[in-house]
């Protein structure tokens, strides 16, 4: 009493705040322990709920292809959320669907898992405790403990990368099925309908969907699997690691310790490099190096006659170069990335860590009454396992917003690939347009719709004929076809032939006017390079049916045959091997093959229309009248675009193009036709001549 009366007014007061810190420093710890907890929940939550850049909302419809030659910055932001939630709300359907349980066995999982370490932590300071002790028969029991513990931890990391890889994989099926759905089923034949089509001619934004279906979106769902163990864990390790360590060194260690970190990560967020925007960008340059290999053996005989090998590689080369010009790029930034993160994580945190786990050595604590040579050392083996774990899971936090962010990169290219599908099912296109098309008349024309009905025959009333660019290449076409009079179309090339059949069927917008078709699968378009499909020779003919469909119709191969003999293919059967043989079709039939292949398919189906465009072009006249023949008698409507007078005679009524906009559609008189075009011949001979 005496020696406190003699302190100064200063140190009175300090030791009065010790003394009333000591009184009261059991509630303190406490309240220092839930203030961690709260401490980690918050900033982990706005770490990583992220915040809306203004860079990132105008770019909310962002997409990794930059449109001006800069890539768009793809961030944890709320973009990246709200586009999450679009996708989880597809890969988890509902609490009941197979992914919520997954989630729940993998989080039931990873809580086994950080109990089963907490229990390790104090075992290790046992053990090292009854050797300093020098307790024989402790020491073994701790050890069989070890071992029997050993049996649940190593089973629960097995199940835990098990159940992981399958949420993988029912993410992915659940995406996969989805934008297969919207790329090649929902909407049919209406105007929702064919979006694979309209994806890559109508619109500019998807460079490359086949790359995005197969790889992006299986990269998203390992990502988004791996994700919820990178956060969700990490977030449980820390909190229940760090009360633990609170326990066993006092909470005023945690809390300068959390200090530290909060520093720590601040500077390493600072120094972390937009890796959300680079895993974007690699996909796409991936994609497009993709996309030109497969161009090139698409195309390889093309090319190899051109001999343009030269021009293949050097396009192949360029493409190469950026791509590993861009992951050069980033792995010097990793690399940068790398040193702060190991440097700040392991060696400062690790350092500093070491201090807090002495303090019970140097220190008394409240509540710790042993404080014997093996009570330390046990104290200390755990604190430092507690600890070691705890900075792992920070760490893991902290690596996790990397993940997140790459996450985000994988997230931003597939809702870039739902919204565009979105969009083309909307009728919203975006594609570059020719200069003034959207001004004057043009721009008109362009904003307007037409209206599209469902009838027995083919009509046309004022419909323009545009091109995806914009270009307008008829303003207003009138025609009709009526069942039995076969429709010749001519003009010169480019003046929209085929493009009328691209409005018939579906695949181009109608801009204006009245456009009256039967259903499509009442007409067949047979185009001068036909499709052949994967599969056997008979599907080649039936297709798009499969040979169960066919069956069920009460076709028969030996109909089939007959069909075959029609076009004067029924030879390939035999040679082929039968029908039954599946091969690369598209490189074993000629040119003329194929277009007799495709005839078949028409005879096949028996449609009430079809489309010929330059069908007959690679085979010989006599045949060509043959298969029209045939095809009149079948009750089959043709609409034939073809440079050949042969053909004239089998067509009632001509659609003239004229190359500059305007059209003729009138009565085909074959023969005065013919005489007219005989007399154009002579005077053009003659006037040469002169
Ligand atoms: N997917 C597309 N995107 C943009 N423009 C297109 C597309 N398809 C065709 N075009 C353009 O539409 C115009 C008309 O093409 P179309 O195929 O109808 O010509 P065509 O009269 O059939 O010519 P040809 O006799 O040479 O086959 C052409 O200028 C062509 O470049």
């Amino acid at each position: 009493m005496a020696a406190f009366s003699k302190l100064r007014p200063s140190e009175k007061q300090i030791a009065q705040l010790t003394k009333a810190y000591l009184r009261h420093q059991p509630l303190v710890q406490r309240s220092l322990t839930f203030g961690f907890i709260f401490y980690v929940l918050t900033t982990t939550y706005r770490g990583l709920a992220g915040r809306s850049s203004p860079r990132s909302k105008s770019k909310s419809k962002g997409t990794s292809d930059a449109k001006d030659g800069k890539p768009q910055r793809v961030a944890v932001d709320e973009v990246f959320y709200k586009r999450l939630g679009a996708i989880l709300r597809i890969v988890i359907p509902s609490l009941r669907s197979k992914e919520a349980l997954l989630l729940l066995m993998h989080s039931s999982l990873l809580i086994f898992r950080t109990a089963i370490s907490l229990y390790v932590a104090a075992l290790d300071g046992k053990i090292v405790a009854s050797l300093v002790r020098g307790q024989t028969v402790q020491f073994l029991l701790n050890i069989v403990r070890w071992l029997l513990v050993a049996i649940p931890a190593t089973w629960t990391n097995s199940w835990l990368s098990y159940v992981q890889n399958k949420l993988a994989i029912a993410y992915r099926t659940r995406l996969t099925k989805e934008v297969i759905k919207q790329y090649l089923g929902e909407g049919g034949e209406g105007p929702e309908g064919k979006v694979y089509y309209k994806l890559s001619n109508l619109d500019d934004r998807i460079k490359n969907p086949d790359q995005m279906i197969t790889h992006d979106i299986q990269r998203f769902s390992t990502h988004l699997a791996a994700i919820y163990a990178n956060i969700a864990k990490p977030i449980l390790d820390v909190i229940l690691y760090n009360y633990q360590l609170s326990q066993n060194v006092g909470a005023e260690g945690l809390f300068v310790l959390t200090i530290f970190i909060q520093l720590s990560s601040a500077l390493l967020r600072a120094v972390t490099p937009s890796f959300g925007t680079y895993t974007a960008q690699s996909a796409a340059l991936a994609g497009s190096l993709r996309h030109t290999h497969f161009r090139l053996s698409e195309f390889s005989e093309e090319v190899a006659f051109f001999g343009g090998e030269e021009a293949e590689k050097q396009l192949l080369e360029r493409e190469y170069a950026a791509l590993v010009k861009h992951e050069e790029n980033v792995m010097t930034k990793r690399w940068w990335y790398f040193c702060a993160e190991e440097g700040i994580i392991k060696w400062l945190w690790g350092s500093f860590g070491l201090m807090v786990c002495a303090i019970p050595v140097f220190f008394k604590l409240p509540g710790i009454s042993s404080f014997d040579l093996g009570s330390r050392t046990e104290g200390f083996v755990t604190n430092r396992r507690l600890l070691l774990s705890s900075s792992d899971a920070i760490g893991r936090v902290m690596y996790s917003y990397k993940d997140l962010a790459e996450l985000a990169g994988y997230t931003s290219r597939v809702s870039q690939l739902l919204d565009t599908m979105a969009d083309v099912k909307k009728g919203k296109f975006e594609k570059a347009l020719v200069s003034g098309a959207r001004e004057g008349e043009n721009g008109r024309i362009l904003r307007g719709r037409g209206q599209v009905f469902e009838s027995e025959e083919i009509s046309f009333e004022n419909v323009p004929i545009v091109t995806p660019n914009g270009d307008i290449l008829v303003k207003s076409l009138s025609f009709y076809v009526r069942p039995g009079k076969h429709l010749l179309i001519v003009g010169p090339n480019g003046a929209g032939k085929s493009s009328l059949f691209r409005i018939l069927g579906g695949l181009w917008p109608v801009y204006g006017g009245i456009v009256r078709k039967p259903p499509a699968s009442e007409f067949i378009l047979i185009p001068q390079r036909p499709y052949l499909t994967v599969g056997t020779l008979r599907d080649q003919i039936i297709y798009p049916h499969s040979e169960k469909e066919m069956r069920s119709r009460g076709v028969t191969d030996e109909e089939l045959l007959k069909v075959l003999v029609m076009v004067q293919m029924d030879h390939i059967v035999e040679r082929e091997g039968g029908w039954d043989v599946t091969r690369e079709w598209r490189d074993t039939l000629s040119g003329g093959d194929k277009q007799k292949v495709a005839w078949a398919r028409l005879f096949y189906h028996q449609p009430k229309y079809a489309i010929l465009d330059e069908a007959t072009s690679l085979v010989p006249p006599d045949m060509e009248g043959l298969m029209m023949e045939h095809a009149t008698e079948m009750g089959i409507t043709l609409l034939t675009v073809s440079h050949r007078p042969s053909l004239w005679k089998y067509h009632s009524m001509i659609l003239q193009y004229d190359g500059q906009g305007g059209y003729v559609f009138t009565k085909l008189d074959a023969e005065k036709r013919l005489a007219l075009q005989e007399e154009k011949q002579d005077l053009e001979a003659k006037l040469l001549e002169l």
